[in-house]
C-alpha cells in the first residue's frame, strides 16, 4: 500500500466498474514488454495499470450447518454465469454484489487455481510481483484454498501446491533460480515458520524503490515438488492453530509464503563470435518475480469465536491487523492522500500488494449460514472495496551479471581448452616432421657413401688392372727388342718400331678414355653428393620453415594469453558489480565485500604485526572509493553494513577523511541516517561521520549538508547506547567550531545533546559533556571578542541544571568536561546570576578547592575572584576562596 499524494489521480468508481466489466479474474492484460535486448531496468519502468481482482468462494455446508440450519434458506444465493452474489435482506429482499469471479459450493479447487492464481503465477514468470490473499470469517475455507497438500488427493490440491507446480514446469533449473520463505505474522512478530528459533523478523524497506523484504527469514532452494512439499509440512507443524468455537482447527496466526524466482531471459539478438568483444556486447537480463501467497488469519468476532484469556488477545491482534487492512483499503479505494500503511506489520509486509506494483488477486471465503450473515456481509464489503484498488504492475529486470558471469567463464575455458589442443598438435606435427626429416637425411647419407665406395673401389681396380697389363707388355717388348733384334733392325714376322710405338699409343688413347670415364664418374658421383647435399639444406630449409610456424604459433598463444588475463580482469570487475547487484541472492553475493573487509583486517594485522603501518590507500587503489561508496546504497541490507563498516573504518584515518568528503562520501553516510531504520547502518554512520567531523573544513560540509538535523533526529529515535554515543560524539565535535556556534544552536544540536542524557549510559555522558564544554569555550572566545553578547546558548537552551547535577560526576571524564564547561561559562559576567540562582556557585567554590587538576583548579579560583557578581555573592554568602 503505497501513500499517494494528493495530486495522483486514481480510477474513478466508475472506471473501476467498467474495468470489472470488461476483464474477468481470470483475463491477464497485456503487459507492456519491449525486445529483450533494449528493456529498461525496472526502475525506469513507469509500469501497467493493474487493478485487484476480486473472487467469492462459497463453502459448502458442513455437519453443524446440515443440523442447525436445515430450516432456514442460506443467506447467499450465487449467480455465477453473470458474476452475481444475492446477499439475503430478509426473505424476500437481497443487495446484489458483482465480484470479478464468483466459486459456488461446488468450484473445483483446480478451477479456483485457474482463475484466482494461474494469471498472477504466468505474471511472475515474466518478472512481475504477485499476490494471492484469502480474506474471510474463520472456517470459511480460506486455508482449504491456499494450503492444502491433497496428499492422499491430487484434486483436493490448494493454490500453494498447484502454483508450484506451474513454476517447476516453466523455469530451467541450468539457467534459473527458485527459492522460498514461509513466515506467520503471530501477535505482531513475524516468526520463520521454517525455523522457530527465528521468532522476531525485521521488515526492511528500501527508501528508494519502496520494496519490502524480510532478509532474515530463511529461504530454501526449491529443486522438485517433493521438496517444497516437506517445506509447507514443516511450515504446517509451526504454524499456530488454536481451536475456536467456530473451526476446530482455527489459524491464529497469518501465514505468508514467498516464493522469488529469478529468471534468465534467452537473448535473441545475434552474438558475436570474438571472445574479445564478449564483455561488450552481450546483454543477459534477469528477471526477478516474487509470488506471495497470504492466508490471513479468521476475521471473525469475539464473542462468536468464544475467546478467552490468551486467545483473546490474539483474536484481538488479529482484529487489530485486519482492522489495518481494511483501512488501507479503504484509503486506497477512495483516493485517499493518507494510506495508513503502517499501523501494522500486515499492512508494511503487503504494502506492494495494495497500491503498489504487485498483480494482486483476492479469494474472499463466505460461508452459507444465516446464523454468520453479519460476518458474511462484512467479507462482502471487504471484497467490494479491494476491487477499487488498482496497482502499477512493474517488471523487475536486472542485468544478469551473475549469468554474464557464468556465461564468460564457460567461453574462457573453452578458449584456454582450444589454445591448449593446438599448442599440443602443433608440438606433435613439428616433432613427427622433425624425425621424418632426420631419418631421410641419414638414410641418404648411408646410401651415398656406400654407392661412393663401390664405385671408387671399381675404378681403382679397374685402372690398377690396366696399368699391369700395359706394364706387362712394356716388359716383354723390352725385354724381345733387347734380345731378338739388334738396334736398328726389324725383326720377321715381328713388328717394327713404329708399329710398337703404334700400339703404345693407341694403349695411351685407350687408358687416357678410360681416365675420362673415371673423371666422368667421379664427376657424376660428386654431383650425387652435392645433390644429396642439397637435399640435406632443404631438410634444413623445412625444419626452418617448421621453427616459423612453431614461433607463430608462440606469438599466437601469447596474444591469446593477453585476451584470457582482459578477459579475467573483466569477469573480476563483473563480480564486482554483480555484488553490488545482489540477490536474491541467497548470501553468496558478497565475495567483493568480504575480500575488502578481509583486506582491510589484512591491513589491521599488518599494522600491529610488523610495527608497519599498512597503507590503507590501497584498499582505495585496487577497489576504488567510489565504488566502496556506492554499495553504501546497495539494495541488500548486509552488502549496506559491510559497506559502512569499510567506510567507518577507513574514515577513522585522518589520512583518507579528505578524499572521503571529496568522493561524497559524506552525503551518502548522511543519507543513510536519512533513510535507514536499521540500528546497525545508523551506529556505524554516525560513526563515520563522527571520524569525519573532527576535520574542521568537514565540519562546515556537515553542517551545510543538513547534518545537524539528521544527527538530531538520529539522537531522539535511537535506544542503542553505542548509537547514541557515536551522535553525541558527532555533535561534540561540530562544537568544538567557532565558526558554527549561531547555526548549530538554531538548528537544535544544544537540545540534542541534551536529549541525549535519557540514555544514562556514561560513554554517552561523556561524549555530551564534551560537546559541553567544546561549545562553553567556543561561545567564550566569541563574547570575549565581541563577536558575542548576551547569555550564553547553554543557558538559555536548558543545560544549566544538568551541567549543576553532573559537576561532580564521579566518572572523571564527565566531571572534568563540565567543571571546564563551568569555569567558562563563569568568565561572562552575564551569566553570573543565572549561575548563582541554579548553584553553579557552589560547584565553582568546590573545584577551586578540591579539583585534581591543578590548572582547573586555578582557573575556577581566577574567575571567582575576577567577578564582581560572584564576589558579592560569596561576601554575602561567607564564602572565603
Ligand atoms: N470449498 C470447500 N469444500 C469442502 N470443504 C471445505 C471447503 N472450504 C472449507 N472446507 C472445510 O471447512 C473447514 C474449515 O476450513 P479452513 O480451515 O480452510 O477455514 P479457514 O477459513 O482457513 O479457517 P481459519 O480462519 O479459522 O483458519 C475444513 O475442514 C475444510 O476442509
Amino acid at each position: 500500500m503505497t501513500s499517494r499524494s494528493g495530486g495522483t489521480q486514481r480510477g474513478s468508481r466508475s472506471s473501476a466498474a467498467r474495468a470489472r466489466s470488461a476483464h474477468s479474474l481470470s483475463a491477464t492484460p497485456t503487459l507492456r514488454r519491449s525486445a529483450a535486448g533494449s528493456l529498461p531496468l525496472s526502475k525506469d519502468d513507469a509500469g501497467v495499470p493493474g487493478r485487484v481482482r476480486v473472487a467469492v468462494r462459497l463453502r459448502p455446508r458442513n455437519q453443524e450447518e446440515l443440523v442447525e440450519d436445515a430450516d432456514f434458506a442460506d443467506c447467499v444465493e450465487l449467480q455465477p454465469e453473470l458474476k452475481r452474489l444475492r446477499l439475503r435482506k430478509n426473505n424476500w429482499d437481497f443487495d446484489t454484489y458483482e465480484f470479478d469471479e464468483v466459486l459456488t459450493e461446488f468450484a473445483s479447487q483446480r478451477r479456483v487455481y485457474e482463475v484466482v492464481a494461474k494469471p498472477v503465477v504466468e505474471s511472475v514468470l515474466e518478472g512481475y510481483n504477485g499476490t494471492v490473499m484469502a480474506y474471510g470469517q474463520t472456517g470459511t475455507g480460506k486455508t482449504h484454498t491456499l494450503g492444502r497438500l491433497g496428499e492422499e488427493d491430487t484434486s483436493a490440491r490448494g493454490i500453494m501446491v498447484r502454483s508450484m507446480e506451474d513454476i517447476l514446469a516453466s523455469i530451467s533449473p541450468q539457467t534459473d533460480s527458485l527459492s522460498v520463505s514461509y513466515l506467520q505474522l503471530y501477535m505482531e512478530t513475524i516468526q520463520d515458520l521454517l525455523d522457530p528459533a527465528n521468532d522476531n523478523i525485521a521488515i526492511v524497506e528500501d527508501p528508494k524503490t519502496g520494496d519490502v523484504s524480510v532478509p532474515g527469514a530463511t529461504s530454501v532452494d526449491i529443486r522438485d515438488e517433493h521438496s517444497f512439499m516437506e517445506l509447507l509440512r514443516i511450515g504446517e507443524a509451526h504454524r499456530i492453530a488454536a481451536n475456536t468455537k467456530l473451526n476446530t482447527e482455527s489459524s491464529r496466526s497469518h501465514a505468508i509464503l514467498m516464493v522469488h524466482i529469478r529468471k534468465s531471459v534467452v537473448q535473441t539478438g545475434a552474438e558475436t563470435s570474438s571472445s574479445s568483444q564478449l564483455g561488450k556486447s552481450f546483454k543477459p537480463l534477469v528477471r526477478k518475480g516474487k509470488l506471495v501467497v497470504v492466508d490471513l488469519a479468521g476475521s471473525e468476532r469475539m464473542h462468536k469465536s468464544g475467546s478467552e484469556g490468551h486467545v483473546l488477545e490474539e483474536t484481538k491482534s488479529i482484529n487489530l491487523s485486519l482492522s489495518a487492512l481494511g483501512k488501507c483499503i479503504n484509503a486506497l479505494a477512495e483516493n485517499s492522500t493518507h494510506v495508513p500503511v503502517r499501523d501494522s506489520k500486515l499492512t508494511r509486509l503487503l504494502k506492494d500488494s495494495f497500491g503498489g506494483t504487485a498483480r494482486t488477486s483476492l479469494v474472499v471465503t463466505i460461508g452459507p449460514s444465516p446464523r454468520h450473515r453479519g460476518e458474511t456481509a462484512s467479507t462482502i464489503l471487504f471484497g467490494q472495496r479491494a476491487m477499487k484498488v488498482e496497482n502499477m504492475l512493474k517488471i523487475k529486470e536486472e542485468f544478469d551479471y551473475r549469468g554474464l558471469s557464468r556465461k564468460l567463464e564457460m567461453q574462457l575455458d573453452a578458449v584456454i581448452a582450444e589454445n591448449e589442443r593446438r599448442q599440443k598438435s602443433c608440438n606433435d606435427e613439428l616433432e613427427r616432421i622433425s624425425i621424418e626429416a632426420q631419418n631421410r637425411i641419414t638414410e641418404a647419407e648411408r646410401n651415398y657413401s656406400h654407392a661412393f665406395e663401390r664405385e671408387k673401389l671399381k675404378y681403382q681396380m679397374e685402372y690398377m688392372d690396366s696399368v699391369k697389363k700395359l706394364e706387362e707388355k712394356l716388359m716383354n717388348c723390352q725385354s724381345k727388342h733387347d734380345h731378338d733384334v739388334p738396334a736398328g733392325k726389324t725383326c720377321n714376322g715381328q713388328m717394327n718400331g713404329s708399329e710398337e710405338a703404334m700400339e703404345l699409343k693407341r694403349l695411351l688413347q685407350n687408358e687416357t678414355r678410360l681416365r675420362h670415364e673415371t673423371e666422368d664418374e667421379a664427376n657424376r658421383l660428386r654431383s650425387q653428393l652435392e645433390q644429396f647435399m642439397q637435399s640435406e639444406d632443404g631438410g634444413a630449409l623445412e625444419i626452418c620453415n617448421l621453427r616459423r610456424m612453431l614461433e607463430d604459433e608462440i606469438d599466437q598463444k601469447r596474444k591469446l594469453e593477453e585476451e584470457i588475463a582482459m578477459l579475467r580482469s573483466q569477469l573480476l570487475q563483473l563480480t564486482f558489480n554483480s555484488d553490488q547487484m545482489r540477490r536474491g541472492s541467497n548470501g553468496d553475493g558478497f565475495s567483493g565485500l568480504d575480500s575488502l573487509m578481509s583486506q582491510f583486517r589484512n591491513s589491521q594485522i599488518n599494522e600491529t604485526g610488523n610495527g608497519q603501518k599498512a597503507p590503507m590507500t590501497s584498499l582505495f587503489e585496487q577497489v576504488g572509493l567510489q565504488k566502496i561508496l556506492s554499495l553504501l546504497e546497495s539494495e541488500d541490507a548486509s552488502v549496506r553494513i559491510h559497506a559502512v563498516k569499510v567506510v567507518a573504518n577507513l574514515a577513522a584515518e585522518e589520512s583518507n577523511q579528505q578524499r572521503i568528503v571529496e568522493a561524497g562520501g559524506l552525503t551518502s553516510l548522511l543519507m543513510l541516517l536519512r533513510n535507514f531504520e536499521d540500528e546497525t547502518i545508523r551506529r556505524v554512520a554516525a560513526g563515520a561521520i563522527a571520524n569525519l567531523a573532527m576535520n574542521e573544513y568537514n565540519q562546515e560540509l556537515i553542517m551545510s549538508e543538513g547534518g545537524i538535523g539528521l544527527l538530531s533526529m538520529t539522537a531522539a529515535d535511537a535506544d542503542d547506547a553505542q548509537t547514541l554515543r557515536m551522535v553525541a560524539g558527532a555533535i561534540a565535535n561540530l562544537c568544538g567550531n567557532d565558526k558554527l556556534q549561531k547555526r548549530l544552536r538554531s538548528e537544535g544540536g544544544i537540545k540534542a545533546l541534551l536529549g541525549m542524557v535519557r540514555c544514562g549510559h556514561s560513554e554517552v555522558l561523556s561524549q555530551i559533556a564534551r560537546g559541553i564544554a567544546n561549545f562553553a569555550k567556543c561561545e567564550s572566545r566569541a563574547s570575549t571578542q565581541g563577536r558575542k553578547t548576551g547569555r550564553s546558548f547553554l543557558i538559555e537552551d536548558g543545560a544549566l541544571p544538568w551541567i549543576v547535577q553532573n559537576a561532580n560526576n564521579e566518572v572523571a571524564p564527565i566531571r572534568r568536561h563540565i567543571e571546564l564547561a563551568l569555569c567558562h561559562l563563569a568568565q561572562h559576567e552575564v551569566n553570573a546570576k543565572d549561575m548563582i540562582n541554579g548553584g553553579a556557585l557552589w560547584e565553582l567554590v568546590r573545584i577551586s578547592r578540591d579539583c585534581s587538576r591543578e590548572d582547573i583548579r586555578s582557573l575556577a579560583h581566577r574567575t571567582l575572584s575576577g567577578s564582581p557578581t560572584f564576589r558579592s555573592e560569596m561576601r554575602r554568602l561567607r564564602i572565603d576562596l
